[in-house]
């Protein structure tokens, strides 16, 4: 009982990740722990996106493990990992809606893949999943491409809640938004954290973000994990990087109260 309370939501040891000659993640090691907001940063090209795609079985590793929900997928067969799967939701960079099928239709497509409800329910269930981002009925016949950023965004979290996920993995969620909507985001994201009682693995720019949002933070650079703690352990951090990004000029706006920022 004891050992199941702290084990992480998802573990990372020793993780090498890359492409041809060039390792991108050199012996990694990470935890999630349950309940948590955990932001990833680091520069562009760091390793951020590979990490999480490789986290999530989209991309292969060279070495190491990970167990997510307590699970190393290795172990799966492909039907058990496609079933396994479900238990966490992705919001991609950009949203990533499927652009032929309307808002609604895109919140009940793993819906329908894998819960057997008749026709009315699906419609109610994913309904209510729209209202809790905040899309009202007027909106869930749209297409994508009449929708606002910050409305894809939110149908993008809405689709990734659909299956009731006790884990989500969200890419940059407030990027391209204009800094109310992602302000209104960052609060969307810790009220479900809070009522849902979701673990959150969040890749961001976002300084705002970061402080508003994320209870720890870890630091991307040279293919290693170079700091990990909350913001104040960043602040007091003497890593180059670390530093530089978040005691540099935006970072020290950002700390004496000034409009939100982006980096
Ligand atoms: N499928 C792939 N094949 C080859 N190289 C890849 C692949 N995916 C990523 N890379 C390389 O891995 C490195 C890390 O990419 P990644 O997308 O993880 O960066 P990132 O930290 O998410 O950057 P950004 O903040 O700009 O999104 C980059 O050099 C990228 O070109």
């Amino acid at each position: 009982m004891q050992a199941a309370a702290v084990q992480p939501m998802i573990r990372v040891r020793d993780l090498v990740v890359g492409f041809s000659d060039r390792i991108v993640l050199d012996h990694i090691s990470l935890d999630v722990r349950r309940g948590e907001i955990l932001g990833l940063v680091g520069g562009s090209g760091s390793g951020k996106s590979v990490l999480l795609r490789t986290i999530i079985g989209l991309l292969p590793k060279r070495s190491g493990t990970i167990e997510v929900l307590g699970q190393n997928q290795d172990a799966l067969d492909d039907e058990a990992r496609r079933e396994f799967q479900r238990r966490w939701g992705v919001l991609f960079q950009n949203g990533a809606l499927f652009s032929s099928l309307t808002v609604i239709q895109n919140v009940q497509f793993a819906m329908r893949e894998f819960l057997r409800l008749p026709e009315a329910m699906l419609e109610e269930l994913a309904a209510t999943k729209l209202a809790m981002v905040g899309i009202s009925r007027k909106d869930e016949n749209k297409f994508p491409s009449e929708l606002s950023g910050g409305m894809t965004k939110r149908v993008a979290l809405a689709r990734a809640l659909a299956l009731d996920p006790e884990l989500v993995f969200l890419d940059e969620p407030t990027s391209g938004l204009d800094p109310i909507s992602a302000g209104e985001f960052d609060a969307l994201i810790r009220t479900l954290q809070r009522t849902l009682g979701l673990t959150v693995f969040m890749i961001t720019h976002d300084l705002n973000t970061l402080h508003a949002v994320c209870d720890r933070i870890a630091v991307l650079a040279e293919g290693k994990i170079v700091a990990d703690g909350p913001m104040s352990a960043m602040l007091s951090s003497e890593h180059p990087w670390v530093m530089s990004y978040f005691r540099g000029q935006r970072g020290r706006l950002l700390e004496h109260g000034s409009a939100r920022l982006s980096v």
